[in-house]
């Protein structure tokens, strides 16, 4: 048996410049969130030490969904997070040109999330990565469409998912802004501060009372700051519906699947804010 780290990759393909087509994806249902649902079993682990990352990406493709026949020319312009080891390779790109049938607007400039599960190593096998990029692309998905009324606003307007070669990747307006693990707290008024937290708790809590999302990556790298106003990005371990869908974890009380004060929640809970 080898080790997983002995086997070569093919360099991370997201650079500068580089251009490449993806067409329109109907995502599949979110996926259950269960106990343990992304965890990589002795199977998994087995596989991982034996068998090239290349092949493992073709032996596990993700879950189906319905292609269509609409195509976007994209370019990279900029990197935000690449490479290999990432949750999620997340870069600019340019909107070259659409064959569509839709005339929603879409914006020459936009970010692409892409859930290459190549690249995606987290924990050293701990988890499975083709669970987790299913989960995460059909969570962020999901999330988006039940956030129709805040985009634009409060999160950033959604484009489309789409599909490229078997990868799957979602494009979002480009926010810009600092976000707060970015920004100095110290350069930032009490008050300013103090407004920031207030604004978070509200948006976690309307959305968590009005159309059942709950964040469970609320944290300081997933809130951009603008001049007068928060943007909040990265769904993808959103959980819907008030509560897991793990009969266990549903008795935990966390998510208890009923309306619940945010005073009380946030007393007791750690967001990493
Ligand atoms: N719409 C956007 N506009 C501007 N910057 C963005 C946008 N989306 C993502 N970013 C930048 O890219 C980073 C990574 O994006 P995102 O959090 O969606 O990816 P992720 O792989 O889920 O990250 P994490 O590993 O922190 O969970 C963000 O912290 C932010 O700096």
């Amino acid at each position: 048996m080898r080790a997983p780290t002995d086997f070569q990759k093919p360099p991370v393909p997201y650079i500068k410049g580089w251009k490449f087509t993806a067409q329109s994806h109907i995502s599949p249902p979110s996926t259950p969130v269960t106990r343990g649902c992304c965890q990589n079993k002795a199977k998994g682990r087995k596989e991982r030490s034996t068998l090239n990352p290349v092949k493992r990406c073709l032996k596990h493709p993700p879950l189906l969904g319905k292609t269509e026949p609409y195509t976007t020319d994209l370019e990279i312009l900029d990197l935000l997070r690449v490479g290999d080891g990432c949750n999620a390779q997340v870069f600019n790109v340019n909107i070259l040109g659409t064959q569509s049938l839709s005339t929603g607007s879409y914006f020459q400039l936009a970010v692409a999330k892409t859930y290459d599960p190549l690249y995606y190593n987290k924990d050293e096998g701990y988890l499975n990565p083709f669970l987790c990029v299913d989960r995460n692309y059909t969570h962020e998905v999901h999330a988006y469409n039940l956030l129709t009324e805040f985009q634009g606003d409060l999160v950033p307007k959604y484009e489309s998912s789409r599909i490229h070669r078997t990868v799957r990747l979602v494009l979002i307006e480009y926010i810009e802004g600092t976000t707060m693990l970015q920004a100095k707290p110290g350069k930032i008024p009490r008050h300013e501060r103090q407004q920031i937290m207030k604004s978070i708790i509200d948006f976690e809590t309307r959305i968590y009372k009005k159309i059942d999302i709950g964040l469970m990556d609320l944290s300081p790298q997933n809130v951009i700051i603008r001049p007068d106003s928060l943007v909040f990005i990265d769904f993808e371990h959103a959980v819907f519906n008030h509560k897991p869908d793990d009969p266990i974890a549903q008795k935990v009380d966390i998510l208890p699947g009923q309306y619940i004060s945010p005073l009380i929640r946030w007393k007791k809970k750690n967001h990493g804010l």
